[in-house]
């Protein structure tokens, strides 16, 4: 699609959208566009390509966008709104919630130009990044096991599910194209990095213009100096007043979007002070690169939730009872709690552990000399792992 086609597709998305009370003001918004007081659509080449930039400047907190719920694209209004989706469905208990959404989503598109949500539909993208979309090749150009282990799940996952609706798809009719596994993966793709959480539906919601936010993790705003202005606590007396912990979170900005009840819409708050022109960036969750690529087809060069997992040596799984997920090396270089612990233990003598494992899990160091030790068998095996990555 050529430049002009898009843009033209992106007014009348914009146009639909203030039809339907999408809002970035507390005014009535102008009639061609749900944007421009808070926000505008951008384009960041180096943070997620098309996003929301804020149109003003910005404090903490501020609501900055608000969808109805009538607009939020769940399973069960897309079934409300087409009887023979709905009938068909039934007819398949065993399918789960997203392989549902994925259907409706496809059986949407057939519809074309007659689908009420066409000028949404045409604003996802063609295809997707995430791993169940690696072939063979991108696959074994991950190089490190639990990636290429997680890339082989996710394509399997996907095929697994295609197959099971094959039937429900077919007696819909749905165009070959639509049948096809291509399909299947670019709907699961969609639900898989474009969807919200609602608590009526764990499949979630496709949540139209709240869906153009780009992500950054969680904690990276607390690095804006500005935040200082507006980031005063709470008394607990005023904590006490707030309703939910839903609610709570939500005054001290601990989630930026959700669904909110008593407004019946999705609302989206600054997470921190913003100048005009900057793009804002959503939490969706906190998230290693490997989960990022896994759920939305991208990595972040400096992700402070990464982790590199260490597996131990045979023997020492039996000092721990932890998680193998647990045993891993933060992006700062420390070892995460359960890790240190462990090879703390192990690197004392074994007739003297069983006194000092209380000290250990209280997380003392036990002395320079068991430190030494600890750190000595940690930097070697990361030595170990690097040597293999890069050889392979
Ligand atoms: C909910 S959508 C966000 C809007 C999206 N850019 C669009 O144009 O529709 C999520 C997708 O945006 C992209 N994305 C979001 N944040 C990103 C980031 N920090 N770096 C790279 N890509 C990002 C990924 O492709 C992800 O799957």
């Amino acid at each position: 699609m050529d430049d002009e086609a898009e843009a033209l597709n992106l007014k009348s998305f914009l146009k639909w959208a203030t039809e339907l009370g999408i809002s970035d003001s507390p005014s009535t918004p102008s009639p061609d566009s749900c944007l421009g007081y808070s926000l505008f659509v951008s384009n960041f080449p180096e943070a997620g390509g098309r996003g929301l930039a804020v149109a003003r400047d910005i404090k903490k907190g501020e609501l900055i966008l608000r969808v109805p719920k009538g607009v939020l694209m769940t399973s069960q209004c897309l079934m409300r709104n087409d009887e023979a989706l709905s009938i068909a469905v039934k007819k398949h208990p065993s399918l789960c919630c997203t392989q549902i959404l994925a259907v409706a989503l496809l059986n949407e598109v057939n519809k074309g130009k007659s689908s009420r949500w066409w000028p949404y539909l045409k604003q996802f993208p063609r295809s997707y990044d995430t791993l169940a979309d690696f072939g063979n090749f991108e696959i074994q150009a991950l190089q490190i096991d639990d990636a290429i282990w997680s890339a082989q799940k996710a394509s399997q996952k996907a095929e697994g599910e295609w197959k099971e609706v094959s039937a429900l798809m077919h007696e819909l009719k749905l165009k070959p194209q639509l049948l096809a596994l291509k399909a299947w993966l670019w709907a699961s793709g969609s639900i898989s990095s474009r969807t919200m959480h609602i608590p009526w539906d764990e499949a979630g919601c496709f949540c139209p213009v709240g869906d153009f936010f780009n992500y950054a993790a969680p904690g990276e705003e607390t690095s804006n100096s500005d935040d200082q202005v507006t980031g005063e606590a709470f008394s607990s007396q005023e904590d006490s007043m707030l309703k939910s912990v839903t609610e709570l979170a939500a005054a001290h900005r601990l989630i930026d979007a959700g669904y909110e009840e008593d407004v019946s819409s999705y609302c989206f708050y600054a997470r921190r002070n913003y100048r005009k022109g900057e793009q804002v960036l959503l939490s969706y969750g906190t998230y290693t690169n490997l989960e990022l690529l896994q759920h939305y087809g991208f990595i972040l060069s400096d992700n402070p939730n990464d982790k590199t997992f260490i597996p131990l040596e045979r023997n020492m799984y039996s000092l721990c009872s932890w998680e193998s997920e647990s045993l891993y090396i933060q992006p700062d270089g420390k070892p995460s709690f359960a890790l240190l612990s462990t090879v703390r233990i192990w690197a004392v003598p074994q007739s003297n552990r069983r006194p000092v494992a209380h000290l250990v899990y209280s997380g003392y160091q036990l002395s320079s000399e068991n430190e030494v030790v600890a750190m000595r068998w940690l930097a070697k095996k990361c030595r170990t792992i690097l040597d293999t990555s890069n050889n392979s």
